[in-house]
């Protein structure tokens, strides 16, 4: 197969958006704004050593967990989700049956979310990488921003934190392990938090945040955004139920600084916290408070562990730390 019947089996046979004018085919895709509507739109690229290896993902995998990071992306802004693009380098030993099946990856979360694959680029390379680019549209007034958190405010969390860090621990680490699917389903097939998000638009102010470099990082992005001092408690940030098995050093390194949990982190007036708890069990979303917004330093972000309070550094994953 060349390159063009390789993207003639990656296109849809019908598209989904009724806004679509255009899709794959020709030199750019078409599709018509709406009244109301403010389009959004986040890029995320994934590259075969960094974030992940034939090791800890097969070809289904690499293609759900590319694109669900960008549709993360999205709920973090508010945004729901239409459109994607992908761009995608292929080395020689990936076989075509392989690229099928990145796709299918791709294709089974879009499915979900009602997404068109509207274009993309092919090009071949040294290694795999993908870079997906997602079109997601929010009500005028209604994007989401980390700069929106003030003092007062509750800040919370969706779902638990450290448990892809354990998967992958667990993909990469020889050992008997309690519930290892779970944790390496965490991995590989992270669930964007969409409905969650979505509901929450009725309430005039949130900020939001996605974790994809671990807690610490996020929190940091939002008090330094918001200018505030963000104070968090370790007993309240939630875990599951086998992290415990994990060493506590490993656990702790986990949920704060280890990152590809992609829940969602935020921050809403303490009158609106009722209704987040509504939302999310409407939504079937864990929630969780695990904080305050506060007044004090600018851009610090201060976290209660063993009865003392210390500073919590924007340390992660990062790409440029050399
Ligand atoms: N190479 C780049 N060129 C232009 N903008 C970039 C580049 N890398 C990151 N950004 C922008 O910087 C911001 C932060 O990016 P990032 O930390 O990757 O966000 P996220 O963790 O949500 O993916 C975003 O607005 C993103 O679009
Ligand atoms: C083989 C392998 N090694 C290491 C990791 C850990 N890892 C790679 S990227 C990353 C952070 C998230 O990715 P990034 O590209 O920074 O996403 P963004 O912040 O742009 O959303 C982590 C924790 C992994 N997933 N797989
Ligand atoms: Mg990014
Ligand atoms: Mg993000
Ligand atoms: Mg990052």
């Amino acid at each position: 197969m060349d390159e063009f019947g390789f993207i003639d089996s990656i296109k849809q046979e019908a598209y989904m958006q009724p806004s679509l004018i255009r899709g794959i085919g020709d030199d750019g895709a078409v599709f018509s704004s709406e009244a109301g509507k403010s389009f959004v739109t986040c890029i995320d690229t994934f590259v075969e050593g960094v974030h992940f290896s034939k090791e800890t993902m097969q070809p289904f995998h690499v293609g759900y967990r590319a694109l669900a990071a960008n549709i993360s992306d999205l709920a973090a802004m508010g945004a729901e989700p239409a459109f994607y693009l992908v761009s995608i380098v292929i080395p020689q030993s990936w076989e075509m049956k392989e690229l099928s099946a990145i796709y299918a990856g791709m294709k089974e979360l879009a499915k979900k979310y009602q997404m068109d694959l509207i274009g993309g680029d092919t090009v071949s390379g040294e290694s795999l990488i993908l870079s997906i680019t997602v079109i997601g549209r929010a009500d005028k007034g209604k994007a989401r921003y980390r700069s929106d958190a003030s003092v007062g405010d509750v800040v919370f969390v969706t779902g638990t934190l450290g448990d892809s860090q354990a998967g992958l621990h667990i993909l990469t680490n020889q050992g008997e392990y309690r519930n290892s699917n779970y944790f390496i389903d965490r991995h590989r097939m992270p669930e964007p938090r969409i409905p969650f998000a979505l509901g929450l638009k009725g309430l005039s102010r949130i900020a939001l945040n996605d974790i994809s470099d671990g807690v610490a990082s996020e929190t940091n992005e939002i008090a330094e955004a918001s200018n505030v001092t963000i104070a968090l408690n370790d007993e309240e940030i939630p875990i599951s139920s086998d992290f415990v098995q994990f060493p506590k050093q490993l656990q702790h390194q986990w949920k704060y600084f280890g990152g590809e949990d992609f829940e969602l982190l935020g921050t809403v007036r303490e009158q609106d916290w009722e209704e987040v708890k509504r939302i999310a069990e409407k939504t079937n979303t864990r929630v969780s408070k695990i904080g305050r917004v506060t007044g004090g330093y600018k851009g610090h972000v201060l976290l209660k562990i063993d009865n003392k309070e210390e500073r919590l550094e924007k340390k992660g994953y990062n790409h440029l730390s050399r």
